[in-house]
């Protein structure tokens, strides 16, 4: 009888082209990523070396970090240039370097541009079983197809460039399994925020996660992306949730897919890549979805949630010496006093977007919300940065934009936006921010920002309370 295993091991296991005996092994990578941000240093570096990319038929390149996300062409079509130095280079180097390696490039007036980790699903060049890389974190969230997608750094982008493979060791094994159904009004985004806060944010560590039950089996694609794209801020390597009917419903028929029965065969081959029954994995932590609630940060680590119906906690009460320090110097970052009502916090700033809460149904959730209400006074901007050229314009299809710029929001192009302060949307100093990205940082949004991780129907129903607020009472 062959051995027992988790999906995690079957995915790797069809992907080892060498191993060694001090654990480490060389791993095919199926499908490359390539963004503006990590990749002018690595063409450079094969262009120095004399390289090629290996398979260009496997790479696919966009820009999205530094794109602004106002309009990018002028009244007679002419680009408008990028304002910013360092990332006008950025972009001019990709839009180099693409062509002259080969590499497809989707470039930023294109429909089918928005956040690599938007598109890759999207065009279907993600696939169930394969391994996937970007020089980018949050490359975890193409785990939601049953892929083994991680994030690299730029000497690892080139050498997956020139060789297709990297080296690597295999990570621990780790399930998280949630029993039981989410209550009404909690979404896949405050599952997650609750699920980081539960077992922290280096409680993934040197683990790649598989999300196990119902829950993750009725939930949608779009809903699967959101959890295994914040799987980083658990610390964990990647995330996977295991591919089913859902899966190939969801891929059938996009650009990069494959057709015919090239289809039928990836589909067989994809109904294995499950765990095994009896499959033993290295950590478990089980969840129940019952206690579930809107959740919301309030410090400045995403392992710092707390239920909408809580109060900002007292640093005093954690265990820990270190803990106790970090809490405190948050709240003073945050500008929050302890013990106060986490509803009674006002916002100026909303932003719906980024590769966590940018897809179709992040923008209905949202859409829902704002419906026939506007936004508080107190809110100074609110931005709706759809994930990809092809999301916004089904959103225009339905009508969604119409909601969000009757409500007070700006309907901008696609990109990262405010999830990062690497382009011109910004949090001002000292403002504050219900956004619907996926890191909290100091300074993530802007010198000073303070955000708020929460749900695309929280985001809205902070837009029109100005303040946080449960979105269980507005619906
Ligand atoms: C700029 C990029 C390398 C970075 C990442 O690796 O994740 C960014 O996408 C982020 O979310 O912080
Ligand atoms: S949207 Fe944010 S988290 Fe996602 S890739 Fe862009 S900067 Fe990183």
């Amino acid at each position: 009888m062959t051995q027992a295993r988790t999906l995690y091991e079957k995915i790797w296991d069809a992907h080892v082209v060498d191993q060694r005996d001090d654990g480490t092994a060389i791993i095919f990578i199926d499908r490359h990523l390539v963004h503006e941000v990590t990749s002018p240093q690595a063409f450079e570096g094969l262009r120095m070396a004399g390289r090629k990319v290996r398979r260009p038929d496997l790479t696919l390149a966009v820009p999205d970090h530094n794109v602004p996300t106002t309009a990018r062409l002028d009244a007679d079509g002419n680009r408008i240039p990028i304002a910013d130095p360092e990332s006008r280079a950025q972009l001019e180097a990709l839009e180099r370097n693409a062509p002259a390696f080969g590499v497809p490039y989707i470039s930023a007036t294109d429909i089918r541009q928005g956040i690599v980790h938007v598109i890759g699903p999207e065009q279907g060049f993600t696939l169930p079983g394969c391994t996937m890389v970007c020089g980018d974190s949050h490359t975890a969230a193409h785990g939601a197809l049953g892929a083994l997608a991680f994030g690299i750094g730029t000497s690892e982008v080139e050498h997956v460039l020139a060789t297709q493979t990297l080296q690597l060791k295999r990570s621990k094994s780790m399930e998280i399994r949630v029993e039981g159904d989410l209550p009404a009004g909690v979404s896949p985004k405050d599952l997650i925020l609750h699920i980081i806060g539960q077992i922290g944010a280096a409680g993934g560590t040197g683990h790649v996660v598989e999300y196990r039950g119902r829950v993750f089996e009725q939930m949608s694609i779009e809903g699967r992306l959101t959890i295994a794209n914040m799987s980083i801020e658990a610390g964990a390597r990647a995330g996977l949730i295991a591919p089913d009917d859902t899966t190939f419903a969801y891929l059938k028929g996009r650009p990069m897919a494959p057709k015919g029965a090239d289809w039928d065969a990836a589909v067989a081959y994809w109904r294995t890549l499950r765990t095994d029954d009896g499959a033993v994995f290295d950590k478990s932590v089980v969840i129940d979805a019952a206690d579930v609630a809107p959740s919301v940060t309030w410090g400045t680590s995403p392992e710092d949630v707390v239920p909408i119906t809580g109060v900002i906690p007292d640093p005093e009460s954690f265990e820990d010496a270190s803990k106790r320090a970090a809490a405190r110097k948050s709240l003073d970052y945050m500008g929050l006093t302890a013990g106060t009502p986490l509803a009674e916090v006002l916002v100026e700033h909303i932003f719906i977007g980024s590769c966590t809460n940018s897809r179709i149904e992040d923008l209905r959730a949202a859409a829902d919300v704002l419906k026939g209400r506007r936004n508080a006074p107190g809110i100074k901007s609110a931005l709706v940065v759809p994930g990809s050229g092809l999301v916004k314009r089904q959103a225009e299809e339905e009508g969604l934009d119409r909601i969000f710029i009757e409500a007070g929001f700006e309907w901008r192009e696609p990109g990262c936006s405010a999830c990062l302060g690497m382009n011109p949307d910004k949090v001002p100093s000292g403002e504050r921010c219900a956004s619907t990205s996926n890191r909290n940082f100091v300074g993530r949004q802007g010198p000073g920002a303070r955000t708020h991780l929460v749900s695309p129907a929280m985001a809205a129903a902070a837009a029109v309370t100005g303040r946080l607020a449960d979105v269980r009472e507005l619906v």
